[in-house]
């Protein structure tokens, strides 16, 4: 065999491609592309039509069957999506496929003729060409003026010569080929490999088990594979380097110096010998590297990305995890989420939500228990979409009433690796919001009824949780700019009103266990946090002690004010109030007799002292009469039957003590007169935040702030209303994945933050298991993040909305459904994430081509083609219904428009008779009414009109899809 024989048999498909490329291109020579398309070697066995790889060249003299054109290959390339995978696809680089001793002529040269690889090893005579298939030729034709069209490929212009030879597209199956052939690694069998006549080892050769992952990518068209396998290499490549960094990472850590070579060579000398989790670089297989096999180099699709690149796994569908799966078939399932979102009325991403406004009641009406959820999508971000990764976020459009839903695509291989599935599961929530929702949507549903709320002397707290990068700060930070602007608004009328407002701040950052100032002077000042229990919501007294300067804080324990008394004088209940009474008693409870106490049985009776201090008292003055009287804590309390509420144990607080107030030891209050200098403040503080750049966000919010705003309001008589607002950004919860390159004290932090925020996850949990068991322990204080929500949680009158954040990419499907899981548990929603049924991709696949033929775009309300929506006037918002009497018949109703008020709804309105009309809007103008009520219905009529269009075009869509 020469050596360019021996060449050509081992540089993979991938390889000749790219050389096939580089040969069509203005700076390859006519003569290279004659030479390789009229050599032998490659229409050698006249087929030339080499997409099935090795298969069709272990019998050269077989013609291979005549494949119809594959439309759906290309229907495929003909979406924009593709041309986009196409246009974005990374470049392989060359100078990995090159192998190590060929000079670079000699390798461009010989390259473009080895786009098959083994018929010049097993037949030196090829068999005569046969008759050019006339179908396939079209299909080629039809291919390469297709790259032409939509830039595929790279934009390189195959000349049309080639139209008579194959243009198959190497698929991951001639990869895995070039695997195979490269299978031995010790310098003996490369040595074969080189010596061994084509025949010969051609009989030797173990049938390989066929990749039923490569078929199933072949069936699917080569143009998904073709893109997605480039890209692969990319994500492979990536991996590689940042497996090497880590292991050298480590051993720097361990103070070793590195012995794991870096480059290719060592990366080889382990598949097929060892198994796949031997990848210690301390290993002896490490130590002693075999001879390269240029192949195992040259194959991607062997290194394990789990094990970094000694995995040497020879089945490839192990080397595929998910995250690598679901961008492999990045085009399919990509369809496939599409072709959801058409079926599904409702999911369509629109632009009209823009207009719309919700009422307050947003944020009230939908809340469980005060607790609403609102979930935010963020928009993919465009290097994303340059590694192929896909939107799998859908959102119920904004337009619907009823936007709260969010499905998760959930987009994998089935366990045997053949097929891919596409598993939906749907999540709910008070309100979701899609990826073109602006700030103000967010703030004017979340923000500014919570706002209003804390004026009135509330407690709100927006809480942002999600996976890091999700938006939580974008979000945060708008909320806050916001809602300080609106806040000093409002105070500014209510002091027009004769109203008197004093605004406070607070800002302090919870990392791990350490609660730290962002206000005070001294930077990094630490802050205790401490619960006091100050009975049911802030009194007015103590407001004014809180500035006559404070009054000495003192963390009490409910237990101080219980008291569990022995009645060895088996004395009447009345007579032992008569004697405790001085002191303020609030409830008494006669025990059982068989109660064992200190190991005396008797009648006790169990009083309950309206404070500590009063408890105090009555032990120290009745310890003569009732020597064995005890202090006792509050869980002896409920045992021995007292009534939770009396114990000041929250409604939903169950065994988890009294409400308290959370104080902020040491955190400086500064007080806040506008809206600029409370924003300069703001801003002081989060630079002191700790901030740092990590893979997945430049400005990774490395602890959670805290912000607190309070408002008091001295009202008349010099009473006082305190009402708190407290913006939470949390740090983003990071996979082990995003966290894995970060040095120690990195990925320290990351531990703390997944703690912390497992804490919440778990106090959440209980919370929402208080509504069937009373007496669910909530452990607030297993972090200092639930100690300080602790007040949100409990207090019956405090709002809590919690605004998750929800990242598109189909890389991080897992952490956002663990994302939505957990908001929807807080808000006893649970039940409702359900997985929709699962679709076998490839025929959403082509059903969604199918619309693309149809010209419905058949975007499925992605991302890219928004629809426009009409709504009937009786679903009409406040703000519609204002909006289309402020425009229609070109103002008519403008005056009208004035005087609705916010209760005025489309429904409200449609609801009124002419002459309800006239007196209630129209000022008993009849005419106008009459106008108004026929003007609506005329509305209604056109809308409905449009509405039943849309839904006849649909069923015929879908009457469509059945056919096919
Ligand atoms: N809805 C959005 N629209 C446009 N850009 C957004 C949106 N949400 C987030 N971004 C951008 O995404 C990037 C990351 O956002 P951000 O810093 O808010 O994430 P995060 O969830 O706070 O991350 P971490 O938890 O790591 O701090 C920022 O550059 C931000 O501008």
């Amino acid at each position: 065999m020469s050596r360019r024989q021996l060449h050509q048999s081992h540089v993979p498909d991938w390889a000749q491609t790219q050389n096939f490329q580089q040969a069509n291109t203005a700076s390859g020579t006519l003569a290279d592309l004659e030479d390789m398309f009229n050599s032998p070697s490659r229409n050698g066995n006249g087929n030339g039509s080499n997409r099935n790889g090795g298969d069709t060249h272990d019998d050269p003299n077989t013609n291979p069957p005549e494949e119809p054109p594959e439309d759906a290959f290309f229907a495929l390339l003909r979406q924009d999506d593709e041309s986009k995978f196409m246009e974005n696809r990374p470049k392989p680089q060359k100078n990995r496929r090159r192998p190590p001793n060929s000079s670079n002529n000699q390798y461009t040269s010989i390259k473009p003729k080895v786009s098959t690889r083994a018929p010049s090893l097993k037949k030196k005579q090829p068999p005569p060409p046969p008759p050019i298939n006339k179908a396939q030729q079209e299909c080629d034709e039809a291919f390469f003026g297709m790259l032409r069209g939509s830039g595929g490929g790279g934009g390189k212009k195959p000349d049309m010569q080639l139209g008579a030879v194959s243009p198959r597209i190497p698929t991951p199956r001639s990869s895995v080929e070039s695997v195979n052939l490269s299978r031995p690694t010790s310098s003996s069998s490369l040595r074969n490999s080189r010596e061994a006549p084509p025949a010969r080892r051609t009989r030797r050769k173990k049938p390989e088990a066929r990749n039923p992952h490569d078929d199933m990518v072949i069936s699917s068209g080569g143009q998904g594979a073709f893109s997605d396998q480039t890209y692969l290499d990319k994500v492979i490549e990536d991996d590689k380097k940042k497996w090497e960094l880590m292991q050298k990472k480590k051993e720097k850590e361990n103070g070793r110096k590195s012995k794991k070579p870096t480059g290719i060579k060592r990366s080889n000398s382990i598949p097929g010998k060892s198994s796949s989790t031997n990848a210690d670089p301390s290993s002896s297989k490490m130590n002693n590297p075999k001879p390269l096999s240029v192949h195992r180099v040259q194959s991607k699709m062997d290194f394990d990305v789990q094990n970094g690149p000694q995995g040497g796994e020879k089945d490839t569908r192990r080397n595929l995890d998910k995250r690598t799966a679901r961008l492999r078939h990045a085009p399919h399932f990509s369809a496939a989420v599409k072709y959801w979102r058409v079926k599904n009325e409702g999911y369509n991403c629109n632009y009209n939500h823009r207009e719309q406004v919700y009422d307050d009641s947003a944020t009230t009406s939908r809340s469980i228990n005060g607790v609403s959820v609102f979930v935010r999508k963020r928009p993919l971000f465009d290097y994303e979409k340059k590694r192929l990764d896909y939107d799998v976020v859908s959102v119920k459009s904004y337009s619907e009433r009823d936007c709260d839903e969010v499905v998760v695509h959930n987009c994998g291989m089935h366990p045997d690796m053949k097929k891919m599935l596409h598993k939906p599961t749907r999540y709910k929530c008070s309100a979701a919001f899609d990826q073109f929702a602006s700030n103000d949507d967010i703030f004017n549903n979340v923000g500014r009824p919570m706002v209003e709320k804390c004026l009135t002397g509330s407690i709100g707290t927006i809480l942002m949780y999600g996976q890091t990068g999700s938006g939580k700060t974008y979000t945060m930070t708008s909320i806050e700019e916001r809602a300080t602007g609106f806040l000093f608004d409002l105070i500014g009328r209510e002091e027009e009103r004769g109203e008197e407002f004093t605004v406070a701040l607070k800002f302090i950052e919870l990392a791990g266990k350490k609660a730290v100032d962002l206000l005070g002077r001294k930077q990094g000042a630490a802050v205790k946090i401490v619960d006091e229990i100050m009975g049911m919501g802030h009194s007015v007294d103590e407001v004014k002690e809180e500035e006559a300067g404070g009054a000495e804080e003192q963390e009490l324990d409910v237990g101080e004010s219980l008291l569990l008394v022995n009645n060895k004088s088996d004395l009447p209940t009345g007579r032992i109030r008569a004697d405790f009474e001085e002191f303020g008693v609030k409830k008494m409870i006669e025990m059982e007799k068989s109660l064992k106490m200190g190991g005396d049985k008797g009648s006790y009776v169990l009083v309950l002292m309206n404070s500590g201090e009063a408890a105090s008292m009555a032990l120290a003055r009745l310890a003569g009469e009732y020597p064995d009287m005890l202090r006792v804590d509050k869980q002896t309390g409920l045992q021995m039957g007292l009534d939770p509420s009396d114990l000041g144990v929250a409604k939903n607080g169950g065994a988890n003590g009294p409400v308290v107030t959370v104080k902020w030891k040491g955190a400086a209050e500064l007080e806040v007169t506008s809206t600029e200098q409370m924003l300069k403040y703001i801003s002081v503080g989060k630079s002191r935040r700790a901030t740092e750049a990590t893979d997945v966000n430049g400005t990774s919010s490395r602890s959670h702030a805290v912000l607190q705003i309070t408002l008091l309001r001295k009202g008349e008589r010099g009473s006082k209303k305190r009402g708190v607002l407290t913006l939470i950004d949390c740090a983003g919860s990071e996979r082990r994945n995003d966290s894995m390159y970060h040095d120690k004290a990195r990925q320290k932090e990351s531990a703390e933050i997944n703690n912390s925020l497992w804490a919440l996850k778990n106090c959440i949990r209980a919370r929402c298991e208080i509504l069937e068991k009373p007496n669910t322990f909530i452990p607030y204080r297993s972090s200092l993040l639930t100690r300080v929500l602790r007040e949100s949680f409990e207090r019956d009158t405090a709002l809590l909305s919690i605004i998750a954040t929800a990242a598109p990419n189909a890389t991080d499907t897992e952490h956002t459904m663990e994302t939505l899981k957990t908001v929807s548990t807080i808000v006893g929603t649970e039940k409702d994430v359900e997985e929709i049924e699962t679709e076998q991709v490839m025929q959403a696949h082509k059903l969604q081509e199918m619309l693309v033929a149809q010209g419905s775009g058949g975007g499925g309300g992605g991302a890219e083609k928004p629809t426009r929506t009409v709504i009937m006037p009786i679903k009409w918002s406040h703000e519609q219904l204002k909006r289309w009497l402020t425009k229609a018949r070109g103002g008519e109703f403008q005056q009208v428009a004035k005087r609705v008020v916010k209760s005025d709804t489309g429904k409200t309105i449609m609801a009124q008779t002419i002459p309800k009309l006239e007196r209630s809007l129209c000022q008993n103008d009849n005419m106008l009414a009459t106008s108004l009520y026929n003007n609506l219905r005329g509305e209604s009529d056109k809308i409905a009109k449009v509405l039943l269009k849309e839904r006849k075009s649909r069923q015929a869509l879908a009457k469509g899809q059945e056919a096919y």
